[in-house]
């Protein structure tokens, strides 16, 4: 054999070598390879495609296959290698005979000049059937969280419907919390006392509102017990019955040196209390330094020692009541404005006793069977007359004064029921400043035991007192030589309301 031929035939094999390596490396892709002529015309197809959609070779594309050639632009030789480079790798979603496909198209020009486009492809339908079913997946738990929330919106509203309900039919049933003492189903005090069981649990700052006498101290009293702080420190504080300064460093608390025998730091009533409640009673005749004390615990929640500087954090609610018309004190520039709003935050508001007079019959019966108990006495009828003079009467003192009649007809009466003789009302037997008041000692004896009828007389003298000087307690301290705590003690026990008698109406 000729050099030539021997060259010649070196080539061939080298040839065939190669078109045998690619065929078989394009055979092994598990990517799908077309080979398309410009007169859409399939050249070549590999294994893969072929296994895929038949072998199409030398036939005309289909109508997906069109579309992707169609698609494709041919570069000009100006164009650069890297523009077409980009194209290969740009990855085209499509469907090719029912089969979801990614593909890339990349044209070129044929060995022979012919223009031609590749197409690498790969069957997606397995991705594609878990994206949908992920797809749907989403959807359907979008669609079922939709429905359980709009369902459990549904019970939510169908509870507090329920809720509602159950109030109106306890209140109508006239059922009352363990802790509710107060006495009256009239419709003042149903939504009285739905009132407070709806704002009970919140933290949010309560004030008391109503003539003295109206019940207001019970009133806190149920709402500390139904509220979430029920079983924490619960302090009353009367803030009519101490000294401004005095009162403050209750309060507050003071620092060591604050004052003369201020020999060392001591905490104060919102510091012990820390967690639980105070009963702020009378708040409408706190001093302006108190208002101020006071708005920054109820603003900023922190106290500051008498004589301190470094305030103090404390979580207390606050509950204060008064009969002094707040508004009208503010506009009198007697009361801050700020500290106004801050303790109207709730207002409850006590109706007096004469605008909810079906309560009295409850009432009458409530507080004779109490001061029965307590006299040891007989009495188990009240006759209709007497409701009936009661229901007349307006009640300026309120229950307190309903009670104090109670308890002295109770104490009064001598047989099974009480009559007309045993009704004192205040202002019609004594007048107003009690000055021909006397007590009646011969109807007590055989009645009272001696201690009893001593506890008739202290408590006399001291409303007696209190009449004197106007309802200034301190003045009927002084006078009287007892300390001004030992008397509100006493007045307490006696159920006496100062308030009430500077007003004229005990
Ligand atoms: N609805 C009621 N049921 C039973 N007792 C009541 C009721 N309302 C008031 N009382 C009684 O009347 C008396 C006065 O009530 P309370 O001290 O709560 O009134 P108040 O409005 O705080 O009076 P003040 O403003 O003078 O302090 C108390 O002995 C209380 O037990």
């Amino acid at each position: 054999m000729s050099n030539t031929a021997t060259e010649l035939q070196k080539t061939r094999d080298e040839v065939n070598r190669l078109v045998h390596n690619w065929q078989t490396l394009l055979d092994v892709m598990p990517e799908m390879v077309f080979l398309v002529r410009d007169d859409f015309i399939i050249e070549y197809m590999n294994r893969s495609a072929k296994a895929c959609f038949g072998d199409l070779c030398s036939r005309s594309c289909c109508d997906d296959l069109r579309q992707i050639c169609a698609d494709c632009r041919i570069f000009t030789p100006e164009e650069s290698d890297a523009a077409s480079a980009t194209t290969a790798h740009k990855l085209t979603e499509a469907v090719v005979k029912g089969i979801s496909v990614e593909y890339s198209a990349v044209p070129f020009i044929g060995y022979t000049g012919e223009q031609l486009i590749m197409i690498v492809m790969r069957d997606i339908s397995q991705r594609k059937l878990h994206e949908q079913e992920i797809s749907d997946f989403n959807t359907n738990i979008e669609k079922i969280l939709e429905q359980k929330i709009a369902e459990l919106q549904e019970s939510e509203e169908l509870r507090r419907r329920l809720s509602r309900q159950v109030n109106s039919l306890k209140n109508q049933l006239g059922f009352h919390h363990r802790a509710d003492k107060m006495v009256g189903s009239s419709r003042a005090m149903r939504e009285l006392r739905e009132m407070v069981h709806q704002v009970a649990r919140s933290d949010a700052t309560i004030l008391i509102t109503g003539e003295s006498g109206t019940g207001k101290e019970l009133v806190a009293n149920l709402i500390k017990e139904t509220s979430n702080r029920a079983d924490k420190p619960f302090l009353k504080i009367n803030c009519n019955a101490i000294n401004d300064s005095i009162l403050e460093s209750d309060l507050f608390g003071y620092e060591k040196g604050a004052f003369t025998g201020a020999t060392s730091r001591k905490k104060g009533k919102f510091e012990i209390v820390n967690g639980g409640t105070i009963f702020l009673d009378e708040i409408g005749d706190i001093s302006s330094r108190m208002q101020a004390s006071l708005l920054r615990v109820l603003q900023n929640g922190e106290i500051i020692r008498v004589g301190g500087t470094e305030p103090v954090k404390v979580d207390v609610r606050v509950i204060a009541a008064t009969n002094v018309d707040l508004a009208k004190a503010v506009q009198e520039k007697k009361f801050r404005l700020d500290l106004y709003y801050r303790l109207n935050i709730i207002n409850i508001d006590i109706p007096p006793l004469r605008e909810r007079k079906e309560d009295i019959v409850e009432l009458v019966s409530h507080f004779v069977n109490h001061y029965r108990e307590a006299f040891k006495k007989d009495i188990d009828f009240v006759p209709k007359s007497i409701i009936n003079r009661l229901l007349l009467h307006d009640w300026p003192g309120n229950v307190r004064e309903l009670e104090n009649l109670i308890q002295r007809a109770v104490l009064m009466a001598k047989g099974k029921m009480i009559t007309e003789q045993d009704l004192f009302f205040d202002q019609n037997k004594f007048g107003i400043d009690g000055e021909n008041r006397s007590l009646d000692v011969q109807s007590r004896i055989g009645v009272l035991p001696l201690k009893g009828i001593l506890a008739e007389f202290e408590r006399e003298v001291i409303e007696q007192a209190l009449r004197k000087f106007k309802g200034n307690v301190s003045r009927a301290a002084t006078e009287l030589k007892v300390g001004k705590t030992a008397l509100y003690d006493k007045m307490k026990r006696y159920n006496i309301s100062a308030k009430a008698i500077k007003k004229g109406v005990a």
